[in-house]
Protein backbone atom coordinates (compact mmCIF):
# COMPACT_ATOMS: atom_id res chain seq x y z
CA UNK A 1 0.00 0.00 0.00
CA UNK A 2 1.57 3.20 -0.53
CA UNK A 3 -0.19 6.89 0.55
CA UNK A 4 -0.45 10.10 -1.11
CA UNK A 5 0.86 12.94 0.03
CA UNK A 6 -1.71 15.33 1.46
CA UNK A 7 -2.88 17.87 -1.18
CA UNK A 8 -2.07 21.22 -1.51
CA UNK A 9 -2.89 23.69 1.32
CA UNK A 10 -2.49 21.29 4.19
CA UNK A 11 0.78 21.11 5.53
CA UNK A 12 2.82 17.84 5.65
CA UNK A 13 5.25 16.52 7.91
CA UNK A 14 8.28 14.00 8.02
CA UNK A 15 10.09 12.29 10.59
CA UNK A 16 13.69 11.72 10.90
CA UNK A 17 15.43 9.09 13.05
CA UNK A 18 18.81 9.47 13.67
CA UNK A 19 20.50 6.48 15.91
CA UNK A 20 23.81 7.66 18.16
CA UNK A 21 25.78 5.96 19.87
CA UNK A 22 23.99 6.17 23.33
CA UNK A 23 20.39 7.08 22.39
CA UNK A 24 18.03 7.71 19.29
CA UNK A 25 16.55 11.09 18.51
CA UNK A 26 13.16 11.67 16.25
CA UNK A 27 12.09 14.82 15.21
CA UNK A 28 9.00 15.89 13.39
CA UNK A 29 10.08 17.95 10.37
CA UNK A 30 7.64 20.65 8.19
CA UNK A 31 8.48 19.52 4.66
CA UNK A 32 7.69 23.09 3.20
CA UNK A 33 10.58 24.81 5.21
CA UNK A 34 12.30 22.58 7.11
CA UNK A 35 10.82 23.52 10.53
CA UNK A 36 11.11 21.32 13.24
CA UNK A 37 8.05 21.14 15.38
CA UNK A 38 8.78 18.09 17.94
CA UNK A 39 11.71 15.96 19.15
CA UNK A 40 12.08 13.01 21.14
CA UNK A 41 14.91 11.26 22.38
CA UNK A 42 15.46 7.63 23.75
CA UNK A 43 18.52 6.53 25.67
CA UNK A 44 19.61 2.73 24.73
CA UNK A 45 19.06 0.67 28.18
CA UNK A 46 22.06 -1.29 26.97
CA UNK A 47 23.82 1.77 25.79
CA UNK A 48 27.12 0.65 24.80
CA UNK A 49 28.22 -3.21 25.44
CA UNK A 50 31.75 -2.76 26.16
CA UNK A 51 32.28 -5.15 29.79
CA UNK A 52 29.87 -7.85 29.62
CA UNK A 53 27.58 -9.66 27.35
CA UNK A 54 24.17 -9.06 28.28
CA UNK A 55 22.67 -12.15 29.96
CA UNK A 56 25.26 -14.12 30.57
CA UNK A 57 28.64 -12.85 32.73
CA UNK A 58 30.64 -13.13 29.96
CA UNK A 59 33.17 -10.75 30.34
CA UNK A 60 34.50 -8.99 26.99
CA UNK A 61 37.77 -8.86 26.26
CA UNK A 62 39.61 -5.27 25.65
CA UNK A 63 38.40 -2.75 23.04
CA UNK A 64 34.96 -4.91 21.98
CA UNK A 65 32.39 -2.67 21.63
CA UNK A 66 28.43 -3.87 21.35
CA UNK A 67 25.25 -3.13 21.19
CA UNK A 68 21.18 -4.51 21.48
CA UNK A 69 18.99 -4.62 18.72
CA UNK A 70 16.25 -4.22 20.93
CA UNK A 71 17.42 -0.98 22.30
CA UNK A 72 17.09 0.40 18.71
CA UNK A 73 13.50 -0.86 18.07
CA UNK A 74 12.06 1.07 21.61
CA UNK A 75 13.65 3.98 20.00
CA UNK A 76 10.79 3.31 17.11
CA UNK A 77 8.28 2.09 19.98
CA UNK A 78 8.78 5.72 22.01
CA UNK A 79 10.75 8.28 20.79
CA UNK A 80 8.78 8.01 17.67
CA UNK A 81 5.39 8.65 18.70
CA UNK A 82 6.90 10.87 21.30
CA UNK A 83 7.77 13.34 18.98
CA UNK A 84 5.21 13.53 16.78
CA UNK A 85 2.73 14.25 20.33
CA UNK A 86 5.21 16.74 21.00
CA UNK A 87 4.43 18.33 17.83
CA UNK A 88 1.02 18.43 18.13
CA UNK A 89 0.87 17.05 14.53
CA UNK A 90 -1.86 14.76 13.32
CA UNK A 91 0.04 11.68 12.64
CA UNK A 92 -1.85 11.64 9.26
CA UNK A 93 0.00 14.15 8.18
CA UNK A 94 3.19 12.55 8.52
CA UNK A 95 4.49 11.70 4.42
CA UNK A 96 7.75 9.37 5.44
CA UNK A 97 9.97 8.81 7.14
CA UNK A 98 14.35 7.92 7.23
CA UNK A 99 16.58 6.77 9.36
CA UNK A 100 20.28 7.02 10.12
CA UNK A 101 22.96 5.43 12.13
CA UNK A 102 26.12 5.03 13.36
CA UNK A 103 28.85 2.87 11.02
CA UNK A 104 30.14 0.54 10.45
CA UNK A 105 27.91 -0.22 13.16
CA UNK A 106 27.15 -3.82 11.46
CA UNK A 107 25.27 -7.37 12.60
CA UNK A 108 25.36 -10.77 11.38
CA UNK A 109 21.23 -11.74 10.56
CA UNK A 110 19.37 -14.21 9.14
CA UNK A 111 18.18 -14.46 5.72
CA UNK A 112 14.89 -12.85 6.98
CA UNK A 113 16.70 -10.11 8.99
CA UNK A 114 16.85 -12.05 12.39
CA UNK A 115 19.44 -11.04 14.45
CA UNK A 116 21.81 -13.82 15.43
CA UNK A 117 22.02 -12.30 18.78
CA UNK A 118 18.22 -13.32 19.39
CA UNK A 119 18.63 -16.72 18.11
CA UNK A 120 19.94 -19.85 20.07
CA UNK A 121 23.45 -18.01 19.65
CA UNK A 122 23.06 -15.17 21.49
CA UNK A 123 24.86 -16.52 23.96
CA UNK A 124 28.05 -16.07 21.92
CA UNK A 125 29.83 -12.56 21.88
CA UNK A 126 30.54 -12.60 18.09
CA UNK A 127 26.38 -13.25 17.59
CA UNK A 128 25.81 -9.59 18.70
CA UNK A 129 26.14 -6.32 16.57
CA UNK A 130 29.62 -5.05 16.61
CA UNK A 131 29.35 -1.03 17.19
CA UNK A 132 31.77 1.74 15.36
CA UNK A 133 33.76 1.84 18.14
CA UNK A 134 34.50 -2.08 18.38
CA UNK A 135 38.32 -1.68 17.92
CA UNK A 136 39.31 -5.05 18.50
CA UNK A 137 40.18 -6.24 14.57
CA UNK A 138 43.25 -4.18 14.36
CA UNK A 139 45.36 -7.35 13.27
CA UNK A 140 42.16 -8.16 10.97
CA UNK A 141 42.30 -4.76 9.28
CA UNK A 142 46.78 -4.55 9.28
CA UNK A 143 46.12 -8.17 7.32
CA UNK A 144 43.46 -6.68 5.16
CA UNK A 145 46.05 -3.53 3.91
CA UNK A 146 49.01 -5.67 3.85
CA UNK A 147 47.45 -7.90 1.26
CA UNK A 148 45.54 -5.26 -0.66
CA UNK A 149 48.57 -3.62 -0.89
CA UNK A 150 50.55 -6.77 -1.63
CA UNK A 151 48.13 -7.14 -4.74
CA UNK A 152 47.75 -3.64 -5.80
CA UNK A 153 44.08 -3.73 -5.18
CA UNK A 154 42.71 -0.63 -7.15
CA UNK A 155 40.15 -0.01 -4.23
CA UNK A 156 42.49 0.80 -1.57
CA UNK A 157 43.56 4.39 -2.76
CA UNK A 158 39.74 5.34 -2.53
CA UNK A 159 40.33 4.37 1.22
CA UNK A 160 43.18 6.97 1.74
CA UNK A 161 45.21 3.51 1.36
CA UNK A 162 44.31 1.91 4.74
CA UNK A 163 40.76 0.37 5.62
CA UNK A 164 40.05 1.40 9.22
CA UNK A 165 39.57 -1.77 12.08
CA UNK A 166 35.96 -0.37 12.42
CA UNK A 167 34.68 -1.14 9.07
CA UNK A 168 32.79 -4.18 7.58
CA UNK A 169 35.77 -6.54 6.30
CA UNK A 170 37.83 -6.33 9.25
CA UNK A 171 34.40 -6.53 11.60
CA UNK A 172 33.74 -9.61 9.83
CA UNK A 173 36.90 -11.35 9.08
CA UNK A 174 37.79 -11.32 12.93
CA UNK A 175 34.19 -13.05 13.46
CA UNK A 176 35.20 -16.27 11.14
CA UNK A 177 38.56 -15.98 12.51
CA UNK A 178 37.26 -16.35 16.20
CA UNK A 179 33.96 -17.91 16.16
CA UNK A 180 33.29 -20.04 12.95
CA UNK A 181 29.98 -21.21 13.96
CA UNK A 182 28.63 -17.81 14.26
CA UNK A 183 30.50 -17.16 10.91
CA UNK A 184 28.54 -19.89 9.35
CA UNK A 185 24.89 -19.03 10.67
CA UNK A 186 25.42 -15.25 9.21
CA UNK A 187 23.27 -15.70 6.26
CA UNK A 188 23.67 -11.93 5.54
CA UNK A 189 25.89 -9.21 7.12
CA UNK A 190 24.31 -5.78 7.59
CA UNK A 191 25.15 -2.11 8.36
CA UNK A 192 22.20 -1.06 11.36
CA UNK A 193 21.69 2.07 8.87
CA UNK A 194 20.42 -1.08 6.17
CA UNK A 195 18.76 -3.67 8.91
CA UNK A 196 16.40 -0.39 10.59
CA UNK A 197 14.99 -0.08 7.61
CA UNK A 198 14.06 -3.29 6.63
CA UNK A 199 12.58 -3.23 10.02
CA UNK A 200 10.19 -0.07 9.32
CA UNK A 201 9.75 -1.59 5.19
CA UNK A 202 9.76 -5.35 5.89
CA UNK A 203 12.70 -5.54 2.78
CA UNK A 204 16.03 -5.90 2.87
CA UNK A 205 17.78 -2.62 0.72
CA UNK A 206 21.62 -1.72 0.90
CA UNK A 207 22.04 2.00 0.68
CA UNK A 208 25.46 3.68 -1.78
CA UNK A 209 26.52 5.38 1.88
CA UNK A 210 27.43 2.44 3.97
CA UNK A 211 28.38 0.57 0.68
CA UNK A 212 30.86 2.42 -0.15
CA UNK A 213 32.42 3.50 2.91
CA UNK A 214 32.19 0.61 5.42
CA UNK A 215 31.56 -2.29 2.40
CA UNK A 216 34.37 -1.54 -0.36
CA UNK A 217 32.04 -1.02 -2.85
CA UNK A 218 33.97 0.78 -5.71
CA UNK A 219 33.12 1.12 -9.63
CA UNK A 220 29.83 -1.26 -9.17
CA UNK A 221 31.79 -4.11 -7.50
CA UNK A 222 33.06 -5.65 -3.56
CA UNK A 223 36.79 -6.69 -3.57
CA UNK A 224 37.33 -9.78 -5.22
CA UNK A 225 36.54 -13.69 -4.39
CA UNK A 226 40.44 -14.34 -5.36
CA UNK A 227 41.34 -11.29 -2.16
CA UNK A 228 39.26 -12.60 -0.02
CA UNK A 229 39.65 -16.17 -0.53
CA UNK A 230 43.76 -15.25 0.26
CA UNK A 231 42.55 -13.54 3.36
CA UNK A 232 41.12 -16.47 4.66
CA UNK A 233 39.82 -19.76 2.44
CA UNK A 234 36.32 -19.66 3.98
CA UNK A 235 36.49 -15.39 3.95
CA UNK A 236 36.02 -15.86 -0.45
CA UNK A 237 31.89 -15.38 -0.69
CA UNK A 238 31.62 -13.05 2.25
CA UNK A 239 30.51 -10.41 -0.32
CA UNK A 240 28.63 -12.69 -2.93
CA UNK A 241 26.59 -14.87 -0.27
CA UNK A 242 26.25 -11.89 2.82
CA UNK A 243 26.35 -8.78 0.88
CA UNK A 244 25.64 -8.64 -2.58
CA UNK A 245 22.56 -6.47 -3.15
CA UNK A 246 21.37 -4.18 -5.60
CA UNK A 247 22.36 -0.48 -4.33
CA UNK A 248 19.70 2.28 -3.33
CA UNK A 249 20.81 5.92 -3.38
CA UNK A 250 20.05 8.22 -0.69
CA UNK A 251 16.88 9.87 -0.71
CA UNK A 252 15.23 6.70 -2.50
CA UNK A 253 12.04 4.64 -1.69
CA UNK A 254 13.28 1.85 0.23
CA UNK A 255 9.64 0.77 1.01
CA UNK A 256 6.25 1.22 2.85
CA UNK A 257 6.04 1.70 6.39
CA UNK A 258 4.52 -1.94 7.42
CA UNK A 259 1.64 -2.51 9.47
CA UNK A 260 4.01 -3.73 12.13
CA UNK A 261 6.25 -0.86 11.56
CA UNK A 262 3.63 1.65 11.64
CA UNK A 263 1.70 0.09 15.27
CA UNK A 264 5.30 0.84 16.81
CA UNK A 265 5.85 4.00 15.62
CA UNK A 266 1.87 5.22 15.43
CA UNK A 267 2.76 6.90 11.83
CA UNK A 268 0.44 5.88 8.78
CA UNK A 269 0.84 2.33 7.25
CA UNK A 270 2.18 2.61 3.59
CA UNK A 271 4.14 6.06 4.12
CA UNK A 272 7.17 6.35 2.31
CA UNK A 273 10.65 5.00 4.45
CA UNK A 274 13.61 6.38 2.68
CA UNK A 275 17.14 4.20 1.96
CA UNK A 276 19.50 4.18 5.59
CA UNK A 277 22.26 6.67 5.53
CA UNK A 278 24.71 7.18 7.91
CA UNK A 279 24.81 9.68 10.96
CA UNK A 280 27.50 11.71 9.65
CA UNK A 281 26.48 12.34 5.88
CA UNK A 282 23.10 12.57 6.40
CA UNK A 283 23.63 15.60 8.09
CA UNK A 284 24.95 17.53 5.02
CA UNK A 285 21.86 18.62 3.35
CA UNK A 286 20.66 20.11 6.63
CA UNK A 287 23.47 22.35 6.99
CA UNK A 288 23.57 23.07 3.47
CA UNK A 289 26.47 21.63 3.14
CA UNK A 290 26.25 19.58 -0.01
CA UNK A 291 27.98 22.10 -2.63
CA UNK A 292 31.95 20.87 -3.35
CA UNK A 293 34.24 22.36 -0.73
CA UNK A 294 31.56 22.62 2.06
CA UNK A 295 33.37 20.41 4.42
CA UNK A 296 30.75 19.44 7.16
CA UNK A 297 32.36 18.42 10.81
CA UNK A 298 29.67 16.44 12.93
CA UNK A 299 31.26 16.73 15.61
CA UNK A 300 29.69 14.69 18.55
CA UNK A 301 31.35 11.51 20.76
CA UNK A 302 33.29 11.44 17.43
CA UNK A 303 33.65 13.83 14.58
CA UNK A 304 33.17 13.30 11.12
CA UNK A 305 34.14 15.42 8.69
CA UNK A 306 32.14 15.02 5.28
CA UNK A 307 33.00 17.26 2.01
CA UNK A 308 31.76 16.49 -1.56
CA UNK A 309 34.29 17.50 -4.78
CA UNK A 310 34.33 17.60 -8.02
CA UNK A 311 36.95 14.84 -9.22
CA UNK A 312 38.09 11.86 -7.66
CA UNK A 313 41.46 12.49 -5.68
CA UNK A 314 43.34 9.70 -3.87
CA UNK A 315 44.10 11.31 -0.53
CA UNK A 316 46.24 9.61 2.02
CA UNK A 317 44.37 8.83 5.38
CA UNK A 318 40.69 10.00 4.54
CA UNK A 319 38.46 7.39 4.90
CA UNK A 320 36.89 6.87 2.15
CA UNK A 321 35.82 8.28 -1.51
CA UNK A 322 32.36 7.55 -2.72
CA UNK A 323 30.75 8.79 -6.14
CA UNK A 324 27.23 9.54 -4.54
CA UNK A 325 28.39 8.89 -0.66
CA UNK A 326 26.97 12.07 0.03
CA UNK A 327 24.01 13.32 -2.57
CA UNK A 328 24.25 12.51 -6.46
CA UNK A 329 26.50 13.66 -8.51
CA UNK A 330 29.24 14.55 -6.33
CA UNK A 331 32.31 12.87 -4.91
CA UNK A 332 31.91 12.42 -1.50
CA UNK A 333 34.67 12.55 0.70
CA UNK A 334 34.70 11.32 4.56
CA UNK A 335 37.48 11.62 7.42
CA UNK A 336 37.55 11.30 10.71
CA UNK A 337 38.74 11.30 14.50
CA UNK A 338 37.43 8.43 16.29
CA UNK A 339 37.55 10.45 19.68
CA UNK A 340 36.10 13.89 20.51
CA UNK A 341 33.39 14.61 23.27
CA UNK A 342 34.34 11.08 24.14
CA UNK A 343 37.78 12.55 25.11
CA UNK A 344 36.26 15.52 26.56
CA UNK A 345 33.86 12.71 28.93
CA UNK A 346 36.83 10.51 29.94
CA UNK A 347 38.46 13.23 31.04
CA UNK A 348 35.39 14.26 33.20
CA UNK A 349 35.08 11.44 34.62
CA UNK A 350 38.33 10.36 36.07
CA UNK A 351 40.03 13.97 36.03
CA UNK A 352 37.94 16.06 38.16
CA UNK A 353 38.23 16.65 42.02
CA UNK A 354 35.79 16.40 44.57
CA UNK A 355 35.98 20.55 44.97
CA UNK A 356 35.19 20.93 41.47
CA UNK A 357 31.97 18.58 41.90
CA UNK A 358 30.46 20.19 44.30
CA UNK A 359 31.13 23.54 43.06
CA UNK A 360 29.12 22.10 39.90
CA UNK A 361 26.65 21.45 41.92
CA UNK A 362 26.76 24.48 43.83
CA UNK A 363 26.11 26.44 40.29
CA UNK A 364 23.82 23.92 38.70
CA UNK A 365 26.43 23.82 35.65
CA UNK A 366 27.29 21.12 34.01
CA UNK A 367 31.55 19.85 34.22
CA UNK A 368 31.62 20.85 30.59
CA UNK A 369 30.61 24.26 31.22
CA UNK A 370 32.72 24.61 34.71
CA UNK A 371 35.64 23.39 32.82
CA UNK A 372 35.22 26.06 30.39
CA UNK A 373 34.16 28.88 32.65
CA UNK A 374 37.57 28.48 34.48
CA UNK A 375 39.81 27.89 31.46
CA UNK A 376 38.33 30.31 28.75
CA UNK A 377 40.52 33.54 29.28
CA UNK A 378 43.74 31.87 29.73
CA UNK A 379 46.16 33.39 26.94
CA UNK A 380 47.17 30.38 24.22
CA UNK A 381 49.97 28.34 25.46
CA UNK A 382 49.66 29.16 28.74
CA UNK A 383 49.25 25.54 30.33
CA UNK A 384 52.28 24.34 28.25
CA UNK A 385 50.87 21.59 27.47
CA UNK A 386 50.23 19.50 24.02
CA UNK A 387 48.49 16.37 23.80
CA UNK A 388 47.15 13.86 21.37
CA UNK A 389 43.89 12.98 20.27
CA UNK A 390 44.15 9.53 20.06
CA UNK A 391 42.30 7.82 23.45
CA UNK A 392 39.87 5.90 20.90
CA UNK A 393 42.88 5.11 18.39
CA UNK A 394 43.17 7.56 15.49
CA UNK A 395 41.13 7.31 12.36
CA UNK A 396 42.33 9.83 10.39
CA UNK A 397 45.06 10.18 8.94
CA UNK A 398 47.24 7.22 9.98
CA UNK A 399 44.19 5.02 10.81
CA UNK A 400 45.59 2.98 13.49
CA UNK A 401 43.50 1.99 16.11
CA UNK A 402 46.65 0.11 18.21
CA UNK A 403 47.25 3.95 19.45
CA UNK A 404 46.49 5.91 22.16
CA UNK A 405 46.42 9.39 23.32
CA UNK A 406 49.37 11.09 24.78
CA UNK A 407 49.48 14.14 27.48
CA UNK A 408 53.34 16.15 27.65
CA UNK A 409 54.11 19.07 29.33
CA UNK A 410 52.67 18.02 32.57
CA UNK A 411 54.08 19.71 36.49
CA UNK A 412 52.99 19.94 39.43
CA UNK A 413 51.17 23.13 39.17
CA UNK A 414 49.07 21.62 36.21
CA UNK A 415 45.34 22.20 36.72
CA UNK A 416 41.91 19.89 35.25
CA UNK A 417 41.33 22.73 32.89
CA UNK A 418 44.12 23.11 31.88
CA UNK A 419 44.25 19.71 31.15
CA UNK A 420 40.32 19.58 29.48
CA UNK A 421 41.71 22.96 27.04
CA UNK A 422 44.58 20.68 26.23
CA UNK A 423 42.39 18.07 25.06
CA UNK A 424 39.96 20.51 22.85
CA UNK A 425 42.77 21.88 21.54
CA UNK A 426 44.49 18.29 20.20
CA UNK A 427 40.89 17.95 18.72
CA UNK A 428 41.84 21.09 16.97
CA UNK A 429 44.94 19.87 15.76
CA UNK A 430 43.25 17.01 14.66
CA UNK A 431 40.94 18.27 12.82
CA UNK A 432 43.96 20.88 11.47
CA UNK A 433 45.72 17.64 10.24
CA UNK A 434 42.50 16.37 8.35
CA UNK A 435 41.50 19.27 6.83
CA UNK A 436 45.71 19.88 5.17
CA UNK A 437 45.73 16.62 4.27
CA UNK A 438 42.19 16.99 2.36
CA UNK A 439 43.71 20.25 0.85
CA UNK A 440 47.31 18.46 -0.34
CA UNK A 441 45.49 15.46 -1.68
CA UNK A 442 43.53 17.62 -4.31
CA UNK A 443 39.95 18.19 -2.29
CA UNK A 444 39.48 21.93 -1.60
CA UNK A 445 37.76 22.63 1.51
CA UNK A 446 36.17 26.68 1.07
CA UNK A 447 34.54 26.49 4.05
CA UNK A 448 34.25 24.69 7.56
CA UNK A 449 30.95 24.05 9.10
CA UNK A 450 29.96 22.08 12.13
CA UNK A 451 27.16 20.48 13.47
CA UNK A 452 26.50 18.22 16.54
CA UNK A 453 26.60 18.71 20.06
CA UNK A 454 29.74 20.29 20.30
CA UNK A 455 29.03 23.31 18.42
CA UNK A 456 27.07 24.36 21.68
CA UNK A 457 30.62 24.79 23.40
CA UNK A 458 31.97 28.42 22.07
CA UNK A 459 35.54 28.04 23.81
CA UNK A 460 35.66 25.04 21.47
CA UNK A 461 34.14 26.48 18.67
CA UNK A 462 36.92 29.70 18.89
CA UNK A 463 39.57 27.27 19.05
CA UNK A 464 38.61 25.49 15.76
CA UNK A 465 38.47 29.04 14.21
CA UNK A 466 42.11 30.41 15.62
CA UNK A 467 43.62 26.75 14.88
CA UNK A 468 42.14 26.06 10.88
CA UNK A 469 42.81 29.82 10.59
CA UNK A 470 39.30 30.11 9.30
CA UNK A 471 36.16 31.26 9.97
CA UNK A 472 33.78 28.19 11.44
CA UNK A 473 29.88 28.26 10.67
CA UNK A 474 27.08 26.49 12.48
CA UNK A 475 24.34 24.26 11.18
CA UNK A 476 21.29 25.86 12.83
CA UNK A 477 19.72 22.40 14.19
CA UNK A 478 20.66 21.07 17.56
CA UNK A 479 19.82 17.89 15.79
CA UNK A 480 21.49 17.88 12.46
CA UNK A 481 21.22 14.10 11.76
CA UNK A 482 17.85 13.78 12.18
CA UNK A 483 17.06 16.80 9.73
CA UNK A 484 19.03 15.57 7.96
CA UNK A 485 17.34 11.95 7.62
CA UNK A 486 13.47 14.16 7.50
CA UNK A 487 15.15 15.71 4.59
CA UNK A 488 15.91 12.35 2.84
CA UNK A 489 12.37 11.44 3.87
CA UNK A 490 11.05 14.16 2.26
CA UNK A 491 12.64 12.96 -1.34
CA UNK A 492 11.56 9.76 -1.07
CA UNK A 493 8.02 10.67 -0.45
CA UNK A 494 8.15 12.84 -3.36
CA UNK A 495 7.64 16.52 -1.82
CA UNK A 496 11.00 17.66 -3.17
CA UNK A 497 12.34 16.28 -6.63
CA UNK A 498 15.88 15.92 -4.88
CA UNK A 499 17.95 15.88 -1.96
CA UNK A 500 19.74 19.18 -2.79
CA UNK A 501 16.58 20.99 -3.44
CA UNK A 502 14.83 19.53 -0.26
CA UNK A 503 18.28 20.69 1.38
CA UNK A 504 17.83 24.66 0.13
CA UNK A 505 14.31 24.76 1.52
CA UNK A 506 14.78 22.77 4.77
CA UNK A 507 18.48 22.81 5.43
CA UNK A 508 19.93 26.53 7.55
CA UNK A 509 23.38 27.29 8.05
CA UNK A 510 24.95 30.41 10.13
CA UNK A 511 28.26 31.67 8.03
CA UNK A 512 30.82 32.67 9.54
CA UNK A 513 29.49 32.10 13.43
CA UNK A 514 33.29 32.16 14.55
CA UNK A 515 36.15 34.16 13.08
CA UNK A 516 40.02 33.50 13.68
CA UNK A 517 41.81 35.70 15.67
CA UNK A 518 45.24 36.92 14.06
CA UNK A 519 47.37 36.85 17.28
CA UNK A 520 45.87 33.36 18.73
CA UNK A 521 46.21 31.60 15.01
CA UNK A 522 49.67 32.64 15.29
CA UNK A 523 50.44 31.14 18.89
CA UNK A 524 48.18 28.46 17.71
CA UNK A 525 50.74 27.89 14.22
CA UNK A 526 53.37 27.52 17.30
CA UNK A 527 51.57 24.72 19.10
CA UNK A 528 50.33 22.76 16.04
CA UNK A 529 54.21 22.46 15.24
CA UNK A 530 54.62 21.00 18.38
CA UNK A 531 51.59 18.59 18.23
CA UNK A 532 53.03 17.62 14.65
CA UNK A 533 56.14 16.31 15.89
CA UNK A 534 54.66 14.59 18.97
CA UNK A 535 52.15 12.86 16.28
CA UNK A 536 55.48 11.74 13.87
CA UNK A 537 56.92 10.52 16.72
CA UNK A 538 54.40 8.40 18.02
CA UNK A 539 52.45 7.67 14.77
CA UNK A 540 54.79 7.21 12.10
CA UNK A 541 58.15 7.38 14.01
CA UNK A 542 60.36 3.90 13.91
CA UNK A 543 60.22 3.40 17.83
CA UNK A 544 56.12 1.84 17.97
CA UNK A 545 55.88 2.72 21.66
CA UNK A 546 52.48 2.55 21.15
CA UNK A 547 51.96 -0.64 20.22
CA UNK A 548 54.04 -2.00 22.47
CA UNK A 549 52.37 -0.84 25.96
CA UNK A 550 48.76 -1.71 23.64
CA UNK A 551 50.24 -5.70 23.49
CA UNK A 552 51.23 -5.21 27.22
CA UNK A 553 48.04 -4.49 28.15
CA UNK A 554 46.31 -6.96 26.08
CA UNK A 555 48.27 -9.86 26.93
CA UNK A 556 47.78 -8.89 30.79
CA UNK A 557 43.78 -8.21 30.35
CA UNK A 558 42.71 -11.50 28.18
CA UNK A 559 43.62 -13.92 30.74
CA UNK A 560 40.34 -12.82 32.38
CA UNK A 561 38.05 -12.40 29.18
CA UNK A 562 35.85 -15.16 27.20
CA UNK A 563 35.07 -14.98 23.51
N1 LIG B 1 29.61 21.72 26.61
C1 LIG B 1 30.29 20.70 26.09
N2 LIG B 1 31.56 20.87 25.69
C2 LIG B 1 32.27 19.87 25.16
N3 LIG B 1 31.78 18.62 24.97
C3 LIG B 1 30.51 18.40 25.34
C4 LIG B 1 29.70 19.41 25.91
N4 LIG B 1 28.49 18.86 26.19
C5 LIG B 1 28.54 17.57 25.79
N5 LIG B 1 29.76 17.28 25.28
C6 LIG B 1 30.19 16.00 24.70
O1 LIG B 1 29.37 15.77 23.56
C7 LIG B 1 29.30 14.38 23.28
C8 LIG B 1 27.91 14.00 22.81
O2 LIG B 1 27.66 14.64 21.58
P1 LIG B 1 26.29 14.45 20.82
O3 LIG B 1 26.42 15.13 19.50
O4 LIG B 1 25.22 14.94 21.73
O5 LIG B 1 26.14 12.87 20.72
P2 LIG B 1 26.43 11.79 19.55
O6 LIG B 1 27.81 11.97 19.06
O7 LIG B 1 26.26 10.45 20.23
O8 LIG B 1 25.41 12.02 18.48
C9 LIG B 1 29.71 13.67 24.57
O9 LIG B 1 30.91 12.98 24.29
C10 LIG B 1 29.96 14.80 25.57
O10 LIG B 1 31.13 14.55 26.32
O1 LIG C 1 32.00 6.76 11.65
C1 LIG C 1 31.06 7.46 11.73
C2 LIG C 1 30.27 7.72 10.54
O2 LIG C 1 30.90 7.21 9.39
C3 LIG C 1 30.69 8.06 13.09
O3 LIG C 1 31.84 8.46 13.74
C4 LIG C 1 30.06 7.08 13.94
O4 LIG C 1 28.88 6.77 13.26
C5 LIG C 1 29.75 7.63 15.34
O5 LIG C 1 29.11 8.88 15.30
P1 LIG C 1 28.78 9.75 16.63
O6 LIG C 1 30.07 10.25 17.17
O7 LIG C 1 27.92 10.89 16.10
O8 LIG C 1 28.05 8.86 17.58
Amino acid sequence: MTVTPPTQGAESYVVGVDFGTLSGRAVVVRVRDGEEVGSAVHAYPHGVIDRELPGTGRILPPDWALQHPEDWREVLRTAVPAAVAVGGVDPAAVIGIATDFTACTVLPVRADGTPLAETALGDRPHAWPKLWKHHAAQDQADRINHLAHQRAEKWISRYGGRISAEWQYAKALQVLEEDPGVYAATERWIEAADWIVWQLAGVETRNTCTAGYKGIHQDGHYPSEDYLAALHPDFADFARTRLEHPLSPLGARAGSLTPQAAAWTGLPEGIAVATGNVDAHVAAPAARAVENGRLLAIMGTSTCHVVNGATLADVPGICGVVDGGIVEGAYGYEAGQSAVGDIFAWWLSQGVPADYLAEAEATGEDLHRLLTRKIADQPVGGHGLIALDWMNGNRSTLVDHHLSGVIVGLTLATRPEEIYRALLEATAYGTRTIVDALEQGGVPVTEFIVTGGLKKNALLMQIYADVLRRPVSLAESAQGPALGSAIHAAVAAGAHPDVRTAAAAMGRVQRGAYRPDTARADAYDELYAEYRLLHEHFGTGPDKQLHRLRRLRNAALSRNSEV
